[in-house]
């Protein structure tokens, strides 16, 4: 696959950047929530709050290990990194941006952490998922995007783009 894939915690751009980034290459755009949405009928949310984080997690992982596309920009759920399966698939071929936005913009812009869909336990809050995660993001990132607070959308867009060349 020749595909960009985005990674990074939620609320980090990921799917607001995809569809932009995706318009200014001539790609197709696609979000793996979306399909994880399609594909149980139902709410991210939903799923958790029914089935648990390990299940979503599991089903997540199935979407990421499915995938077979090519010339597109896919943006990814922020625990798609916990399957390396999915994300083997998911990079084979193609080149994993990781948007790397700092944890107080991060906090700033995800206030709805209980309705969101965000996989996390009892105990998790934005400060344990943001410790857990970026070890994974650092693994798998071909290039990191550092975006500082208050940056434009189309400034990240270009510089995703830059580091592309
Ligand atoms: N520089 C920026 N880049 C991306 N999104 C930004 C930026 N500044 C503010 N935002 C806002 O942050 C939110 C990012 O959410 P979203 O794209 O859903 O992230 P993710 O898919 O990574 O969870 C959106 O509401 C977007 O308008
Ligand atoms: O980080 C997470 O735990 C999740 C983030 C969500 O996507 P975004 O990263 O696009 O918000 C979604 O995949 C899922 O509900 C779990
Ligand atoms: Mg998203």
């Amino acid at each position: 696959m020749n595909n960009i894939v985005l990674i990074g915690m939620p609320g980090s751009g990921k799917s607001t950047i995809g569809i932009i980034l995706a318009k200014r290459l001539g790609y197709d755009f696609v979000d793996t929530d979306n399909l994880i949405s399609d594909r149980e009928k139902t709410t991210l949310q939903d799923i958790i709050d029914k089935k648990g984080v390990s299940e979503f997690l599991k089903i997540e992982g199935i979407v990421g290990e499915e995938l077979n596309i090519d010339n597109t920009v896919i943006a990814t759920g922020g625990s798609m990194v916990f399957s390396d399966s999915a994300m083997k698939n998911l990079l084979d071929g193609s080149k994993c941006v990781f948007i790397d936005v700092p944890l107080p913009e991060i906090k700033r812009r995800v206030k709805n952490i209980d309705t969101r869909g965000i996989a996390m336990g009892k105990d998790d809050t934005l400060d344990t998922l943001y410790e857990k995660r970026m070890p994974k993001y650092r693994e798998y990132a071909d290039i990191t995007v550092e975006v500082k607070q208050n940056s434009k959308i189309d400034n990240v867009v270009s510089k995703i783009l830059d580091k592309l060349k």
